[in-house]
């Protein structure tokens, strides 16, 4: 595939970051969004900071903006950018305007988008993919990127790395994407944590209470893994069953440890700390739940992993915001 036309397909924090990347290689992108976010990237264009020091400003002209899932006539590579929660409706829309012979690749959390975009979509390619960094959209087109970590998609299309790998995407591909999408998803319980102290990732992280929290999370999550034989990928240089361990340590020998492992400026805040400010429902039944259903197909239990599920449950309902809950309140 030479120049393939690359459909983001719900472009919000992560679709405007990896697009606007994509745009300024010279990439043909088309951006489906919301008007919300069509309307800032058309009067300020995409404005693409980092924690590394990226400062890009991509002007509007150099992609398309759409708010009509007809653009994703156009596309030969569908990259699906939205929430897991509507992964189905986004999978209809693209059986409904794609070319048959496009390929699509999900970079969403959770381990069944995948799986949920192949089963609507049984004739085309549909790839797993994984982003392992943090962006948050700061309006009027601003879109920052608070975390390390190179993204990683299902091998076996060169062509597709080709054409996602340019210049601040360093696309690497593994033939294990379970293992890799577990891995990330051991990382992301920590999102549901960070959502609900109401605290940046580098405050809350600097807490051992709340660390105590995800480690116990993460040990919960190893133990049905080691049952179902699934081996997860780590997403740094430490082995994952160290994880928990490490998070555990007192915070000045923790900071060590962390810091060889990745980067997290002042800034970032997990995704779901996102929905809850915006009032829209969270990952929860895909990350948490994901862990719960595992235990429950072993006949096993995993009460931290279900009392966190439970909080969130609870600050959706509430439509308030995060509950700026103390660790303390999640015993
Ligand atoms: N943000 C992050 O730092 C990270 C996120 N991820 C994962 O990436 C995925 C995307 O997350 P994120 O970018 O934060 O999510 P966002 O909610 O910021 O982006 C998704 C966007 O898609 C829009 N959308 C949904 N349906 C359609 C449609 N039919 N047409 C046009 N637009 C649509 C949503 O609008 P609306 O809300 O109005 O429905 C929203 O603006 C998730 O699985 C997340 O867990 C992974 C790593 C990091
Ligand atoms: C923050 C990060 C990178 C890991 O928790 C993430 O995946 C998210 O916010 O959804």
């Amino acid at each position: 595939m030479s120049e393939p036309r690359i459909v983001v397909a719900g472009a919000g924090s992560i679709g405007c970051y990896v697009g606007g990347l994509l745009a300024a290689a010279g990439r043909h992108v088309t951006l489906l969004c919301r008007e919300r976010i069509a309307a800032g990237i058309r009067d300020h264009g995409l404005h693409l900071t980092s924690l590394d020091g990226l400062d890009l400003h991509v002007g509007a002209g150099a992609l398309t903006l759409a708010t009509d899932p007809q653009a994703l006539a156009t596309a030969d590579l569908v990259l699906v950018t939205v929430k897991s929660g509507a992964t189905r409706e986004m999978a209809r829309l693209i059986a409904a305007h794609a070319p048959s012979e496009a390929a699509v690749v999900s970079l969403q959390n959770g381990i069944g988008n995948a799986a949920a975009l192949r089963a609507e979509l049984p004739h085309r390619p549909v790839l797993a993919g994984m982003i392992p960094f943090n962006v948050v959209h700061a309006g009027e087109g601003r879109f920052h990127r608070g975390t390390s970590g190179a993204p990683v998609i299902e091998a076996g299309r060169p062509d597709l790395t080709r054409a996602l790998s340019v210049p601040h995407l360093a696309v690497e591909t593994s033939a294990d994407m379970a293992a890799v999408l577990w891995g990330k998803l051991l990382i992301n319980l920590n999102n549901a944590l960070n959502a609900l102290s109401g605290l940046t990732l580098h405050e809350q992280l600097q807490q051992r209470p709340w660390r105590k929290l995800l480690a116990a999370q993460q040990r919960e999550a190893l133990s049905v893994l080691a049952i179902a034989g699934t081996k997860p990928w780590s997403m740094g240089p430490l082995p994952v069953r160290l994880l928990p361990w490490v998070l555990r340590l007192p915070t000045p020998l923790f900071r060590m440890m962390a810091r060889s492992a990745v980067r997290i400026d002042r800034r970032a805040r997990s995704s779901m700390w996102e929905d809850l400010e915006r009032r829209r429902p969270t990952e929860i039944d895909e990350l948490q739940g994901a862990v719960v259903d595992l235990a429950a197909r072993f006949g096993r239990d995993v009460p931290v992993n279900r009392r966190v599920r439970e909080a969130i449950k609870q600050a959706e309902a509430a439509g308030a915001g995060s509950p700026h809950l103390r660790p303390v309140d999640l015993r």
